[in-house]
Protein backbone atom coordinates (compact mmCIF):
# COMPACT_ATOMS: atom_id res chain seq x y z
CA UNK A 1 0.00 0.00 0.00
CA UNK A 2 1.52 3.49 -0.74
CA UNK A 3 -0.44 5.69 1.29
CA UNK A 4 1.14 9.10 0.09
CA UNK A 5 0.84 7.89 -3.02
CA UNK A 6 -2.31 7.43 -3.05
CA UNK A 7 -3.24 11.30 -1.85
CA UNK A 8 -2.32 12.62 -5.14
CA UNK A 9 -4.35 9.43 -7.10
CA UNK A 10 -7.34 9.50 -4.97
CA UNK A 11 -10.76 9.94 -6.31
CA UNK A 12 -13.13 11.67 -5.30
CA UNK A 13 -14.97 10.34 -1.74
CA UNK A 14 -17.77 11.95 -1.90
CA UNK A 15 -19.99 9.10 -0.76
CA UNK A 16 -17.44 8.50 2.26
CA UNK A 17 -19.28 8.89 5.60
CA UNK A 18 -17.20 11.79 7.01
CA UNK A 19 -18.79 13.27 9.86
CA UNK A 20 -20.10 9.13 10.94
CA UNK A 21 -16.40 8.04 11.26
CA UNK A 22 -15.11 11.30 12.90
CA UNK A 23 -17.94 12.97 15.10
CA UNK A 24 -15.97 15.12 17.02
CA UNK A 25 -15.26 16.45 13.56
CA UNK A 26 -18.28 16.33 12.71
CA UNK A 27 -18.34 19.09 9.84
CA UNK A 28 -22.06 21.11 9.54
CA UNK A 29 -21.88 22.86 6.16
CA UNK A 30 -21.97 25.95 8.33
CA UNK A 31 -18.72 25.03 10.26
CA UNK A 32 -17.08 24.31 6.77
CA UNK A 33 -17.73 27.87 5.78
CA UNK A 34 -16.15 29.55 8.56
CA UNK A 35 -12.81 27.02 7.70
CA UNK A 36 -10.04 28.76 5.79
CA UNK A 37 -9.66 27.81 2.03
CA UNK A 38 -6.39 26.01 3.02
CA UNK A 39 -7.84 24.31 6.59
CA UNK A 40 -10.64 22.71 4.09
CA UNK A 41 -7.98 21.34 1.73
CA UNK A 42 -5.91 19.67 4.77
CA UNK A 43 -9.02 17.77 5.94
CA UNK A 44 -9.72 17.14 2.25
CA UNK A 45 -6.26 15.62 1.70
CA UNK A 46 -6.08 13.68 5.01
CA UNK A 47 -9.25 12.50 4.06
CA UNK A 48 -8.79 11.34 0.57
CA UNK A 49 -5.91 9.85 2.10
CA UNK A 50 -7.77 7.74 5.03
CA UNK A 51 -10.08 7.07 1.95
CA UNK A 52 -7.29 5.13 -0.16
CA UNK A 53 -5.94 3.75 2.60
CA UNK A 54 -9.18 2.11 3.57
CA UNK A 55 -9.16 1.39 -0.07
CA UNK A 56 -6.71 -0.49 -0.79
CA UNK A 57 -6.40 -2.31 2.04
CA UNK A 58 -10.61 -3.55 1.59
CA UNK A 59 -9.55 -5.61 -1.42
CA UNK A 60 -7.06 -8.33 -0.34
CA UNK A 61 -9.40 -8.69 2.84
CA UNK A 62 -13.06 -8.50 0.97
CA UNK A 63 -13.27 -12.03 1.61
CA UNK A 64 -13.74 -11.71 5.52
CA UNK A 65 -15.88 -8.68 5.01
CA UNK A 66 -18.24 -9.90 2.37
CA UNK A 67 -21.05 -10.80 4.49
CA UNK A 68 -21.38 -7.16 5.46
CA UNK A 69 -22.37 -3.81 3.60
CA UNK A 70 -20.34 -1.26 2.34
CA UNK A 71 -21.24 0.87 5.07
CA UNK A 72 -19.98 -1.75 7.74
CA UNK A 73 -16.87 -2.55 5.69
CA UNK A 74 -15.78 0.82 6.16
CA UNK A 75 -16.69 1.00 9.90
CA UNK A 76 -14.99 -2.14 10.36
CA UNK A 77 -12.21 -1.05 8.77
CA UNK A 78 -11.79 2.17 10.83
CA UNK A 79 -12.57 0.98 13.90
CA UNK A 80 -9.62 -1.77 13.51
CA UNK A 81 -7.27 0.88 12.39
CA UNK A 82 -8.00 3.29 14.63
CA UNK A 83 -8.44 5.66 11.55
CA UNK A 84 -9.45 8.28 13.77
CA UNK A 85 -7.22 8.27 15.41
CA UNK A 86 -4.66 8.81 12.42
CA UNK A 87 -7.41 11.83 11.83
CA UNK A 88 -6.94 13.37 14.92
CA UNK A 89 -2.84 12.87 15.38
CA UNK A 90 -2.64 14.78 12.02
CA UNK A 91 -5.31 17.93 12.37
CA UNK A 92 -3.78 17.92 15.66
CA UNK A 93 -0.30 18.42 14.39
CA UNK A 94 -1.16 20.43 11.56
CA UNK A 95 -3.06 22.80 13.98
CA UNK A 96 -0.19 22.84 16.41
CA UNK A 97 3.15 23.37 13.83
CA UNK A 98 0.76 25.36 11.91
CA UNK A 99 3.30 24.87 8.66
CA UNK A 100 3.93 27.10 5.77
CA UNK A 101 2.63 24.57 3.20
CA UNK A 102 0.06 22.33 5.02
CA UNK A 103 0.12 19.88 1.96
CA UNK A 104 4.03 19.36 1.85
CA UNK A 105 4.04 19.25 5.75
CA UNK A 106 0.83 16.58 5.24
CA UNK A 107 3.18 14.38 2.72
CA UNK A 108 6.18 14.39 5.25
CA UNK A 109 3.79 13.51 8.26
CA UNK A 110 1.74 10.42 5.80
CA UNK A 111 5.61 9.35 4.69
CA UNK A 112 6.26 8.77 8.42
CA UNK A 113 2.93 6.50 8.55
CA UNK A 114 4.41 4.74 5.73
CA UNK A 115 7.42 4.22 7.07
CA UNK A 116 6.76 3.12 10.24
CA UNK A 117 4.10 0.53 8.97
CA UNK A 118 7.12 -0.95 6.17
CA UNK A 119 9.64 -1.02 9.47
CA UNK A 120 6.86 -3.50 11.26
CA UNK A 121 4.91 -4.80 8.51
CA UNK A 122 1.42 -3.60 10.04
CA UNK A 123 -0.46 -0.72 9.58
CA UNK A 124 -0.45 1.18 12.93
CA UNK A 125 -1.87 5.04 12.60
CA UNK A 126 -0.85 5.76 16.19
CA UNK A 127 2.88 5.31 15.97
CA UNK A 128 3.88 8.06 14.07
CA UNK A 129 7.25 9.52 14.15
CA UNK A 130 6.25 12.51 13.64
CA UNK A 131 9.21 14.95 12.60
CA UNK A 132 10.68 16.71 15.09
CA UNK A 133 12.17 20.54 15.09
CA UNK A 134 14.32 19.46 18.27
CA UNK A 135 17.94 18.13 18.02
CA UNK A 136 19.42 15.01 19.53
CA UNK A 137 19.78 16.77 22.96
CA UNK A 138 16.23 17.92 22.70
CA UNK A 139 17.55 21.69 22.29
CA UNK A 140 14.10 23.60 20.98
CA UNK A 141 15.51 25.06 17.46
CA UNK A 142 14.42 28.83 16.62
CA UNK A 143 12.37 29.26 14.12
CA UNK A 144 13.77 32.22 11.60
CA UNK A 145 12.47 33.34 8.10
CA UNK A 146 13.93 34.82 5.17
CA UNK A 147 12.62 36.46 2.34
CA UNK A 148 14.28 36.77 -0.51
CA UNK A 149 13.28 39.32 -3.42
CA UNK A 150 14.05 41.03 -7.01
CA UNK A 151 12.95 40.94 -10.38
CA UNK A 152 12.54 37.92 -12.31
CA UNK A 153 15.97 36.57 -13.90
CA UNK A 154 17.92 38.03 -11.30
CA UNK A 155 18.98 34.99 -9.71
CA UNK A 156 17.43 34.23 -6.73
CA UNK A 157 16.31 30.71 -7.07
CA UNK A 158 19.71 29.87 -8.66
CA UNK A 159 21.71 31.55 -5.58
CA UNK A 160 19.39 29.76 -3.21
CA UNK A 161 20.34 26.10 -5.38
CA UNK A 162 23.80 27.07 -4.67
CA UNK A 163 23.57 27.47 -1.08
CA UNK A 164 22.08 24.35 -0.96
CA UNK A 165 25.14 22.95 -2.16
CA UNK A 166 23.53 21.82 -5.90
CA UNK A 167 24.38 25.24 -8.87
CA UNK A 168 21.37 24.46 -10.61
CA UNK A 169 21.90 26.98 -13.97
CA UNK A 170 18.66 25.54 -15.26
CA UNK A 171 16.51 26.94 -12.91
CA UNK A 172 12.39 27.86 -14.16
CA UNK A 173 10.83 30.50 -13.49
CA UNK A 174 9.66 30.22 -10.12
CA UNK A 175 5.35 30.63 -9.57
CA UNK A 176 4.39 32.28 -6.72
CA UNK A 177 6.31 30.95 -3.44
CA UNK A 178 8.53 27.90 -2.98
CA UNK A 179 10.11 27.57 0.74
CA UNK A 180 13.76 26.28 1.42
CA UNK A 181 14.10 24.92 4.87
CA UNK A 182 17.63 23.67 6.85
CA UNK A 183 18.75 23.68 10.25
CA UNK A 184 21.85 24.35 11.59
CA UNK A 185 22.73 23.87 15.77
CA UNK A 186 20.53 26.73 17.51
CA UNK A 187 18.17 27.79 14.29
CA UNK A 188 15.50 26.16 12.07
CA UNK A 189 15.56 28.40 8.88
CA UNK A 190 12.91 28.90 6.23
CA UNK A 191 14.01 30.89 3.20
CA UNK A 192 11.04 31.90 0.98
CA UNK A 193 12.25 32.33 -2.62
CA UNK A 194 9.33 34.42 -4.30
CA UNK A 195 8.42 35.36 -8.14
CA UNK A 196 9.83 38.06 -9.10
CA UNK A 197 7.58 38.44 -12.78
CA UNK A 198 5.54 41.70 -12.52
CA UNK A 199 2.18 39.64 -12.14
CA UNK A 200 3.88 37.62 -8.94
CA UNK A 201 5.60 40.72 -7.07
CA UNK A 202 1.35 41.65 -5.66
CA UNK A 203 2.03 38.57 -3.39
CA UNK A 204 5.35 39.71 -1.61
CA UNK A 205 3.27 41.83 0.73
CA UNK A 206 1.95 38.67 2.16
CA UNK A 207 5.05 37.52 3.35
CA UNK A 208 6.99 40.75 4.61
CA UNK A 209 5.55 40.34 8.46
CA UNK A 210 7.08 36.74 8.35
CA UNK A 211 10.58 37.65 7.52
CA UNK A 212 13.26 38.26 10.35
CA UNK A 213 15.63 39.26 7.60
CA UNK A 214 15.69 40.06 4.08
CA UNK A 215 17.77 39.36 1.00
CA UNK A 216 17.09 41.43 -2.43
CA UNK A 217 18.30 40.01 -5.21
CA UNK A 218 19.62 42.23 -8.70
CA UNK A 219 21.14 41.24 -11.75
CA UNK A 220 23.86 43.41 -11.50
CA UNK A 221 24.87 42.39 -15.18
CA UNK A 222 21.26 43.47 -17.03
CA UNK A 223 20.99 46.03 -18.87
CA UNK A 224 20.01 50.07 -17.60
CA UNK A 225 16.56 49.91 -18.00
CA UNK A 226 16.18 46.52 -15.81
CA UNK A 227 18.83 47.85 -12.91
CA UNK A 228 16.53 50.90 -12.62
CA UNK A 229 13.16 48.83 -12.35
CA UNK A 230 15.14 46.30 -9.79
CA UNK A 231 16.51 49.51 -7.88
CA UNK A 232 12.62 50.97 -8.04
CA UNK A 233 11.28 47.87 -6.81
CA UNK A 234 14.05 47.24 -3.46
CA UNK A 235 13.05 50.64 -2.46
CA UNK A 236 9.15 50.24 -2.65
CA UNK A 237 9.79 46.59 -0.85
CA UNK A 238 12.14 48.62 1.95
CA UNK A 239 9.55 51.24 2.66
CA UNK A 240 7.19 48.67 3.44
CA UNK A 241 6.40 49.10 7.10
CA UNK A 242 6.83 45.55 7.80
CA UNK A 243 9.96 45.35 6.16
CA UNK A 244 11.43 48.60 7.58
CA UNK A 245 14.24 48.24 10.16
CA UNK A 246 14.93 44.52 9.25
CA UNK A 247 18.45 43.30 8.60
CA UNK A 248 18.95 43.42 4.65
CA UNK A 249 21.28 41.93 2.45
CA UNK A 250 21.55 42.65 -0.89
CA UNK A 251 23.13 40.01 -3.52
CA UNK A 252 24.72 41.92 -6.86
CA UNK A 253 24.44 38.58 -8.78
CA UNK A 254 26.09 37.04 -12.20
CA UNK A 255 29.27 39.15 -11.25
CA UNK A 256 30.97 36.09 -13.47
CA UNK A 257 28.82 37.98 -17.09
CA UNK A 258 31.15 40.56 -18.57
CA UNK A 259 29.89 43.85 -17.81
CA UNK A 260 29.14 43.14 -14.15
CA UNK A 261 28.64 45.87 -12.09
CA UNK A 262 29.15 43.77 -9.12
CA UNK A 263 28.47 45.59 -5.28
CA UNK A 264 28.21 49.14 -7.45
CA UNK A 265 24.78 48.08 -9.25
CA UNK A 266 23.40 49.66 -6.11
CA UNK A 267 24.88 53.68 -6.44
CA UNK A 268 26.78 54.81 -3.32
CA UNK A 269 24.44 56.25 -0.40
CA UNK A 270 21.53 54.56 -2.45
CA UNK A 271 20.58 52.33 1.18
CA UNK A 272 21.57 54.83 3.53
CA UNK A 273 18.89 57.20 2.36
CA UNK A 274 15.98 54.40 2.13
CA UNK A 275 16.84 52.76 5.32
CA UNK A 276 15.76 53.69 8.73
CA UNK A 277 18.84 54.94 10.72
CA UNK A 278 20.63 51.84 12.17
CA UNK A 279 19.18 49.11 10.11
CA UNK A 280 22.46 46.32 9.02
CA UNK A 281 22.52 46.28 5.70
CA UNK A 282 25.09 44.97 3.38
CA UNK A 283 25.69 44.86 -0.29
CA UNK A 284 27.84 41.66 -2.08
CA UNK A 285 28.82 40.59 -4.96
CA UNK A 286 27.56 37.12 -6.19
CA UNK A 287 27.03 34.24 -8.70
CA UNK A 288 25.17 31.69 -8.91
CA UNK A 289 26.56 29.17 -11.41
CA UNK A 290 29.44 28.74 -9.90
CA UNK A 291 30.65 28.33 -6.45
CA UNK A 292 30.72 31.31 -4.59
CA UNK A 293 32.65 31.83 -0.98
CA UNK A 294 30.90 35.76 -1.04
CA UNK A 295 27.43 34.69 -1.57
CA UNK A 296 27.89 32.09 1.86
CA UNK A 297 29.66 34.97 3.25
CA UNK A 298 27.30 37.18 2.63
CA UNK A 299 23.95 35.08 4.02
CA UNK A 300 26.47 33.73 7.23
CA UNK A 301 26.53 37.77 7.94
CA UNK A 302 22.44 38.10 7.48
CA UNK A 303 21.95 35.07 9.93
CA UNK A 304 24.71 35.80 12.33
CA UNK A 305 23.30 39.73 12.33
CA UNK A 306 19.63 38.37 12.78
CA UNK A 307 20.60 36.26 15.07
CA UNK A 308 22.13 39.50 17.40
CA UNK A 309 19.10 40.93 17.15
CA UNK A 310 16.88 37.33 17.42
CA UNK A 311 14.36 38.63 20.53
CA UNK A 312 13.77 41.82 19.36
CA UNK A 313 12.99 40.37 15.51
CA UNK A 314 10.95 37.22 16.85
CA UNK A 315 8.76 39.36 18.91
CA UNK A 316 8.44 41.93 16.11
CA UNK A 317 7.50 38.78 13.55
CA UNK A 318 4.88 38.09 16.04
CA UNK A 319 3.27 40.85 16.74
CA UNK A 320 2.67 41.57 12.89
CA UNK A 321 1.40 38.22 12.31
CA UNK A 322 -0.75 38.60 15.27
CA UNK A 323 -1.90 41.88 13.05
CA UNK A 324 -2.16 40.72 9.57
CA UNK A 325 -4.37 37.29 11.43
CA UNK A 326 -6.77 40.75 13.08
CA UNK A 327 -6.82 42.16 9.76
CA UNK A 328 -7.74 39.07 7.86
CA UNK A 329 -10.20 37.71 10.36
CA UNK A 330 -11.72 41.34 10.40
CA UNK A 331 -11.89 41.11 6.59
CA UNK A 332 -13.68 37.96 6.93
CA UNK A 333 -16.19 38.73 9.32
CA UNK A 334 -16.90 41.63 6.84
CA UNK A 335 -17.45 39.23 3.95
CA UNK A 336 -19.53 37.01 5.86
CA UNK A 337 -21.79 40.22 6.75
CA UNK A 338 -22.28 41.58 3.52
CA UNK A 339 -23.10 37.68 2.15
CA UNK A 340 -25.88 37.44 5.37
CA UNK A 341 -27.23 40.99 4.15
CA UNK A 342 -27.54 39.74 0.78
CA UNK A 343 -29.36 36.67 1.66
CA UNK A 344 -33.27 36.74 0.68
N1 LIG B 1 25.74 33.76 -15.65
C1 LIG B 1 24.96 33.64 -14.60
N2 LIG B 1 23.69 33.28 -14.74
C2 LIG B 1 22.92 33.18 -13.64
C3 LIG B 1 23.41 33.45 -12.36
N3 LIG B 1 22.42 33.26 -11.46
C4 LIG B 1 21.35 32.89 -12.17
N4 LIG B 1 21.64 32.84 -13.49
C5 LIG B 1 20.73 32.50 -14.58
O1 LIG B 1 19.67 33.44 -14.59
C6 LIG B 1 18.46 32.82 -15.02
C7 LIG B 1 17.36 33.11 -14.05
O2 LIG B 1 17.66 32.51 -12.80
P1 LIG B 1 16.54 32.17 -11.71
O3 LIG B 1 17.26 31.70 -10.53
O4 LIG B 1 15.47 31.34 -12.25
O5 LIG B 1 15.95 33.64 -11.46
P2 LIG B 1 14.83 34.06 -10.40
O6 LIG B 1 15.27 35.35 -9.80
O7 LIG B 1 14.56 32.96 -9.45
O8 LIG B 1 13.60 34.33 -11.35
P3 LIG B 1 12.01 34.22 -10.98
O9 LIG B 1 11.81 32.92 -10.31
O10 LIG B 1 11.31 34.32 -12.30
O11 LIG B 1 11.71 35.38 -10.10
C8 LIG B 1 18.78 31.32 -15.13
O12 LIG B 1 18.98 31.03 -16.49
C9 LIG B 1 20.07 31.17 -14.36
O13 LIG B 1 20.87 30.13 -14.88
C10 LIG B 1 24.76 33.84 -12.22
O14 LIG B 1 25.30 34.12 -11.14
N5 LIG B 1 25.49 33.93 -13.38
MG1 LIG C 1 12.92 31.81 -9.07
Amino acid sequence: MSVTGAVLLSPSPSFFPFTFFFPRFAFSHRSVERLTYTSFRVVKLIHNNIYCTYRSLLTPRQASFSAMSEDEQRVAYCKEHNIHHLFELLATKVLVERPKNPFEYLRGLLQSVEESEQKKNTYDPTQIQFQSTKTADKKELKKLTIGTFGLDNAGKSTLLTALAGEIEPQCTPTVGFSPTQFQTDEYDICIFDLGGAANFRGIWVHYFHDCHGIIYVVDSASEEKTVAESLKVLTDTLQHPYVGGKPLLVLANKKDLPGARKEAVVPDGFLEQLLLPGTPHRVVATCGVKEDLALEGGVEWLLATVGERFEQLSKRVADDCKRVKEEKDRQRAERLAALRAEAP
